[in-house]
Order: C-alpha cells, then structure tokens, then sequence
C-alpha cells in the first residue's frame, strides 16, 4: 500500500492526461448523422454560394439605368415583360424600360442588374413605376458573395453543430469524414455496491456512479459500454479489466483507488503493465484520482465517492476523450462569476464545489449547490457548473470574484437576458 503519494496540481494532472491520448482514426457517415460528431477533414466549399446572382426580395428585376432620373415628382414607368419564380430562369433579353416579375431566389436575368422590391413601385395594369433610382446590384444577392470554391469553411476538429450540417447539404457532401467515436467501458468497483432493483440492507447501496458516468460520456455524445459490478476482489477485477482491454479504447473504473484493504485499483494498473500518469492530485474532492496508460488505452481510475468521481470525470476523463474524438476545443469554459453564497470552510487544496449557475443581466452568479462533501450525490443534481476555490488558508465569502467551469451548458437561463 502506498501511503506517500504525492499530490500534483490540477493543470499538471490534466495536461498529463492530455498529452497522453492521440485522436482515433476517421471515419465516413452520412450528413444527416453528423451532428456532434468532429470533423476529421477540412470542410470545403465545392461551389460559390450563391452560385448565381439571386434576387433577395420579391418584386421586378430592371436594368439600372432605365431607373436613373426617376423621383418622387417625375416616376419612371416598367413594362412587366416576363415572370421569374423561384427555381426558374429567363433567358429573355429585357429591352429599355422593362422589368421581369420576380421572387425571393429566383436567379436574376443576365440583362436585369437591380430589383425593385414590391413595397418600393407603385402597381399599374402590366406596369409600375418608381420614385428613385436603382443602383447597380441593389437587392441582388451576388454569385460568391457568400464564399468561394474552395474555401474552409469549418476546419477539421470542429464539432459539427446544426450550421455545419446544414453547409454539409449545401455543398453536396453526402458523407463525411468525422473521427471515430472512443468506446468506453464503465466499471464500478465495490462489494457494497447493488444494481437498482435489488433490496437495500445494511452496508449496501445502489451504484450511482455508473448511470452518473454513462450520462456524462452521453453529454459529450459518447455511447458508454456499461460492465456489471465487480465485488473488491483483485483476481476478478484484473480478468474483467483484462477482458474489458479487447473490447473499448478507454476505461472508467470507479472506487477502489485510496489507500484501503480493497482498494484494488492502482495495484491492478501496476500488475497489467500500465504507465501512472498521476496517483494524487492537489484538489478536493478526488484528490485520490488515479490515470494510467496502457498502449493508447487511458485507464481512468475516479473515486468511489459521488462528488470525486463526478469532478474527476469533469476534469480529467473529459477533455482527454474529447481529444480521442478529434476535438479541437477540449476544454470546460472557464468564466469569472460572482460567488453568490459563502463557503466559509478553508482548504490547503484547490476546492472544486458543484454550483448552480445563475446567468443574471449583471454576470454570472455561482452558489454552491447544499451538501458538497466528496460523498455528496445531491448536489451535483442541482448543480450546473462548478466553483473553482484556490487552496490556501480561508474560505470564501458571498459576493466574492470566483472562476466557474461551465460544465452543462445545456442548462439555460431562467430569464431571456437580451
Ligand atoms: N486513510 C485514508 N483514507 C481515505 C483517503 C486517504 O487519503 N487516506 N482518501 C479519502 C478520499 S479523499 C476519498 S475520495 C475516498 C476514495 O475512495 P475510493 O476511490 O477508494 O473509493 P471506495 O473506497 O471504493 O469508495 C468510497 C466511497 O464511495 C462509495 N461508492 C463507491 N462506488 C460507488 C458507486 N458506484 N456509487 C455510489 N457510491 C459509491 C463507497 O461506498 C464509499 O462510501 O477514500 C477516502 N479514504
Ligand atoms: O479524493 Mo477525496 O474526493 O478528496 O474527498
Ligand atoms: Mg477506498
């Protein structure tokens, strides 16, 4: 048992982490099932958008010059030669002083060069006229105006979001390459531990842990690969975790990596071969976090206890996944808020506390959410960011400037602060 492990900082153990992982090969899919996945190429435009001069109002396509002169007390009268809905083209030849018909998306005519929107003629039998000239151009949306051939459009790295896969569509792309989603395995370790539906008695409790893990690689669009519970026992959790190698490209273990009798974990990462990045941190909770390697398989070792495991995952398993997934931008935001609740106790560690996030027309507010001890479960329910304490000798105090990671940023707004 190793009693003298020696803390590291925060960063340093998540740059360990980090730095350690390597993006997975990619792989193709189809456009519509790209959303949240990352872009293993550069996205580029295969034609100009648009890719033809369109009309951006409904109402006449002219030529310019037959506006010019036109006023308020001396109008300037068009002819209506032809029609251009959306979807159809002309190849008429307008001739001084006539005007296609024409709507929203509709390509303008070669000899039509401005349109006149239908709020700005006044309507005759056949014919308008107008009270101004028409600059060259005006209420066209211009062949490229938008992007190039060839362009980036979104570099590779990128999560797809909804924009993305709209320009997907745009542009043609069928398929895409993303990266390959990681698998990983989720193992909660604990022979106290029970599955929900069976009897609760004395010394046993229902494995939080595990659902709360699957649902936070589900945050990050990660399907999980849920393993049943092992008892602490070191013979059967080295086979189940050996099985658990052929089968997943990372690994959640939690409980079992302190200093106790059946704290199996650190041991069996040792007996497997594997490399420690960390076995202590200088945080609270999940200060006994433990990552090692295997190969490229990062072995993610999160406390039995609620609050540490949640953490650790946040600040550890988290951006080291999303750099397997190819992710560019890996990290939780990181924003100054106001503390909005005292947290008197002092800590010699950083203290990360699971915060309920108020987003107020003044800033961000963050009060800690009740209970917050490393065996909490509560809390991170109402919780949706966490409130970064710098170690040292006092404790916080309301009103307080704090750093908050923003760690679901699916939770909005009571209020539509615009
Ligand atoms: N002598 C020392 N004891 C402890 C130290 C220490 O430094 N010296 N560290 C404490 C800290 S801090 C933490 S955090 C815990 C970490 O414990 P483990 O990671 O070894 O986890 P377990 O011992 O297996 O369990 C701890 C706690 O969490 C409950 N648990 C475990 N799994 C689950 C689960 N899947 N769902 C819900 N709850 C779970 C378990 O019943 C325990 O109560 O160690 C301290 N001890
Ligand atoms: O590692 Mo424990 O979670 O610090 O309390
Ligand atoms: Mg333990």
């Amino acid at each position: 048992m190793n009693l003298n492990r020696k803390p590291i900082p925060v960063l340093e153990a998540v740059d360990r982490a980090v730095a350690e992982v390597t993006p997975l090969k990619s792989e193709a899919v189809p456009y519509r099932e790209a959303y949240g996945r990352i872009l293993a190429e550069d996205l580029k435009a295969t034609m100009a958008v648009p890719h033809f001069d369109k009309s951006a109002m409904d109402g006449f396509a002219i030529r310019s010059k037959d506006s010019i002169g036109a006023s308020g007390d001396d109008r300037i009268e068009f002819t209506v030669a032809e029609e251009v809905p959306a979807g159809s083209t002309s190849d008429y030849i307008l001739k001084e002083n006539e005007a296609f018909r024409i709507m929203t998306g509709a390509p303008v005519p070669a000899s039509a060069d401005a349109v006149v929107m239908f709020e700005q003629a006044k309507m005759g039998d056949g014919t308008f006229t107008v009270r101004k000239a028409f600059n060259p151009g005006e209420n066209i949306a211009i062949k490229g105006e938008e992007c190039q051939p060839g362009e980036v459009i979104v570099p590779r790295g990128t999560f797809i979001n909804p924009g993305t896969v709209a320009t997907l569509a745009t542009f043609g792309y069928e398929n895409v390459e993303v990266y390959r989603q990681p698998v990983v395995g989720i193992l909660a370790t604990g022979s106290e531990l029970i599955e929900i539906d069976q009897p609760l008695s004395p010394g046993k409790i229902r494995n939080s842990n595990g659902p709360m893990i699957l649902s936070q690689l589900k945050r990050m669009n990660i399907t999980g690969k849920m393993y049943a519970l092992e008892a602490d026992d070191f013979d059967t959790l080295l086979e189940r975790v050996e099985d658990m190698l052929d089968e997943v490209d990372a690994i959640i273990t939690t409980g079992g990596v302190s200093v106790g009798d059946y704290d199996f974990l650190p041991k069996l990462y040792e007996a497997l071969g594997a490399e420690e990045l960390f076995n202590k941190v200088g945080m609270r909770p999940g200060s006994v976090t433990t990552v090692s390697m295997l190969g490229t398989v990062p072995l993610f070792g999160l406390s039995g206890n609620p609050s540490a495991c949640y953490t650790g995952f946040e600040l550890f398993a988290r951006p080291a996944l999303l750099k397997m997934m190819g992710h560019d931008k890996i990290y939780a935001p990181v924003v100054d808020g106001v503390l909005d609740g005292d947290f008197r106790k002092a800590n010699p560690f950083t203290r990360f506390v699971r915060a309920e996030i108020d987003y107020r027309a003044g800033g961000i507010y963050a009060r800690p959410a009740g209970f917050n001890k490393s065996n909490a479960v509560t809390s991170i329910a109402r919780s949706n960011g966490i409130i970064v304490l710098p170690g040292g000798s006092r404790g916080y105090q309301k009103g307080d400037p704090v750093k908050v990671m923003m760690t679901d940023m699916t939770t909005g707004a009571r209020q539509f602060n615009l």
